[in-house]
Parts: C-alpha cells; sequence; structure tokens
C-alpha cells in the first residue's frame, strides 16, 4: 500500500542556528488517528508546517500520496494551526464562507453538522469567542474539508477537560475513515484514546513511532505513561 505521507531525512535548522528537527525519516498510512507527541519545542509545529508545505525542510524529503509537498499536495492537506486563521471581525458564519471561497473540498453541510455538536453560535463574532470556543471553530473549519490528511496543531490546548472528551468525539465523529489525522499534543492522558498510533519526537528526533496496541502489549503501560519515561 501506498503511504500517505512519506517523510525522508528531513532536518530543519532555523536562522540563528537553532535546530527544529534532525533526520526525520517515517511513513505514515491511510485510515489511521496519529498523535504526534512531544514537550514544547520538541518541533511538532515545525513537522507539521513542513508537510503542510507553509515551510521548506533545510535537508530532506517529503512527500504526500506520493507526489511531493508542493500546489498539488495542499489540496490535499487541511492543517489546523496552533493559531487562529480566522480574522477577529468575522462572525462564525462568515469564517466558514472564507473557507467555503477558499477551499474547493470544503462541505458547508458538514461544516453546519459541526457547529451544531459544538454548540457554535453562526452569528457570534469571532473575538468574542473564548479560547477553546475559537478552537472549536478552528477544528470545525479543518475538519469540513474533504482532504487526505489533516493536521491538527495542539487543538484542545484551551479547552476544559470536560469540552474536551466532546472534541475528541467530534474529530472521531467527523472523521472519514478513509483520511488520515495526525494530532500533535503534550495533554496525552486526555487524548491517548483515540490514537491508533504515536510518534514521540524529543529535541527534533523521532523517539518512538508504533501502534498503541504494540505500545501497551510490548511495554505494558498506557500512552501516558510511557511519555513520561521518554521524556523523563
Ligand atoms: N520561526 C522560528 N525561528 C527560530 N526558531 C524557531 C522558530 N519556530 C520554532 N523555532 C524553534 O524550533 C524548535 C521547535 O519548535 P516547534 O514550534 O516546532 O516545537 P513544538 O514541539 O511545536 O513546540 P510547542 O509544543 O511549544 O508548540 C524550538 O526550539 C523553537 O524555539
Amino acid at each position: 500500500m501506498e503511504n500517505l505521507l512519506q517523510a525522508r531525512n528531513i532536518s530543519k535548522v532555523y536562522g540563528g542556528g537553532r535546530k527544529a528537527l534532525h533526520d526525520v525519516s517515517l511513513s505514515i498510512g491511510s485510515g489511521k488517528i496519529i498523535g504526534l507527541l512531544g514537550t514544547n519545542g520538541s518541533g511538532k509545529s515545525t513537522f507539521m508546517k513542513i508537510a503542510a508545505g507553509l515551510m521548506q525542510p533545510s535537508k530532506g524529503s517529503m512527500e504526500i500520496a506520493g507526489m511531493p509537498v508542493g500546489l498539488e499536495t495542499k489540496a490535499e492537506v487541511s492543517f489546523m494551526p496552533d493559531r487562529p486563521l480566522t480574522e477577529g471581525w468575522m462572525k462564525v458564519s462568515d469564517a466558514i464562507e472564507y473557507f467555503r471561497d477558499f477551499f474547493a473540498d470544503f462541505d458547508p453541510d458538514k461544516a453546519r453538522s459541526m457547529l451544531e455538536f459544538m454548540m457554535l453560535n453562526p452569528e457570534d463574532r469571532v473575538s468574542t469567542l473564548s479560547k477553546g470556543m475559537n478552537e472549536r471553530l478552528q477544528l470545525t473549519l479543518a475538519l469540513s474539508r474533504n482532504a487526505k490528511l489533516y493536521m491538527l496543531d495542539e487543538p484542545i490546548g484551551g479547552v476544559d477537560p470536560v469540552a474536551r472528551g466532546k472534541i475528541l468525539d467530534a474529530i472521531v465523529k467527523f472523521y472519514n475513515e478513509d483520511s488520515s489525522i495526525i494530532i500533535s499534543t503534550h495533554l496525552v492522558s486526555d487524548i491517548e484514546r483515540i490514537f491508533d498510533e504515536v510518534i514521540f519526537i524529543r529535541d527534533g528526533e523521532i523517539a518512538m513511532h508504533d501502534e498503541v496496541e504494540n505500545i501497551r502489549i510490548k511495554h505494558g503501560k498506557s500512552i501516558d505513561e510511557m511519555f513520561k519515561e521518554v521524556y523523563a
């Protein structure tokens, strides 16, 4: 089976010489929910930005659905960055229209049912939304595209623990099983139940990439316990 994402020897050095990724090689198949786990500054956002075609690696190559990352792959990837893509003056309904105009694969019906599920009012101004409500909106926008690969950068950082459960349920409910989702987070215990695979990234290098079931069987540990061990 062809890999959905293939990263070969990716390194990224920022201006000033800061190394964010070092020789990262990995592949991801279709139909999976993958946790990209790491502490602050470990390189999660950098990896996602490169896969989304928003940043060039210093070395190495990345392919999505067999194509080098570029204009064609941007159409296949829906990225929710850790900073909102919407403007404060917009109403929730304007944000939906904006995405609809911008992305040919945006599904307004899916967006409407997600808004309802997320208890977002289309008439509310984006500037008046709480951090958690804004995250719900960004997630709605990202998941309402019919993409092959979704990448969600810290989608639940701002929501309270009760709402986190609801958001995870939304991800599982609205996710198209032919696609894959990569979710970056350090809130491992809250979210591990939805992962099929996890990638541990530490100081810009892959410390572990395995199926959740394998980790539980091989190590007899939850992903959260494993995370604490790897990053101790
Ligand atoms: N634009 C930039 N210029 C210089 N250094 C950067 C830039 N963006 C990120 N870095 C550095 O690269 C490293 C990796 O950052 P990155 O944002 O990818 O980590 P992260 O795992 O997403 O962190 P967090 O969980 O805090 O969001 C960090 O040391 C960070 O300071």
